[in-house]
């Protein structure tokens, strides 16, 4: 299969696929192409109009400060972690020419439930990855441990906001492989309304 296949829309969507973002280099999008893509990403099914998600980028030149950031706040979390563990942390937070974090960022005062801003969320989420192959670029959304953590949160947004996801953009160092999907009968049917 030819993944990301931007022959036809519908051949993208049919072929899209992550890639790893440890193998994601460059080149990644410019500043008017990650412009776009995030544009495309805030248009988003969103009940009530509410923009419950933003986006914050990571410059390649603030890294070195995320790297910093996250093996601290790893350390303050887990007070014995080792060497290997620390650098899985300073790692992520390398990965890929472009990093953008998705954070929800819900409207509670407004009557649209929690659930449906968060699916809004998801769905942001996606467009931003569906924009970026569009683009000729992969994409990867990772959370991990670095999207529970508060401190790390607080690096990004307020106490109110969760990260949704680190998604990692650039080209693919490696050939994508598929891997496996679910079987389409074992999760669509048919409510036939017979009770
Ligand atoms: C909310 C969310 C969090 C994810 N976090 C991780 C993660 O931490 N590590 C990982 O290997 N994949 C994670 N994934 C899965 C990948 O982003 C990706 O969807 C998966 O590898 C399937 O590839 P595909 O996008 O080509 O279908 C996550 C997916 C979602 C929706």
């Amino acid at each position: 299969m030819t993944f990301n296949d931007r022959t036809t829309p519908l051949s993208l969507l049919a072929t899209r696929r992550s890639a790893k973002a440890r193998d994601l280099v460059a080149p990644g999008p410019d500043e008017a192409e990650l412009r776009q893509m995030l544009e495309i990403a805030t248009r988003t099914p969103d009940h009530g109009k509410l923009a419950p998600w933003r986006f914050v980028v990571v410059p390649q030149d603030a890294r070195d400060a995320l790297a910093a950031a996250l093996v601290e706040a790893y350390r303050a979390e887990k007070p014995g972690a080792g060497r290997m563990e620390l650098d899985t942390m300073d790692q992520f937070s390398r990965y890929a020419p472009t990093l953008v974090v998705v954070l929800a960022s819900p409207k509670l005062a407004s009557k649209i439930p929690l659930w449906e801003q968060e699916l809004s969320v998801g769905a942001a989420t996606m467009n931003l990855e569906h924009a970026a192959h569009a683009m000729g670029y992969a994409a990867c959304w990772l959370t991990g441990w670095a999207a529970f953590s508060d401190a790390v949160r607080d690096l990004f947004g307020a106490a109110s906001e969760r990260i949704a996801g680190f998604v990692f953009i650039g080209t693919p160092s490696r050939e994508l492989e598929e891997r496996p999907r679910p079987d389409l009968d074992r999760v669509v049917s048919t409510w036939t309304g017979a009770v």
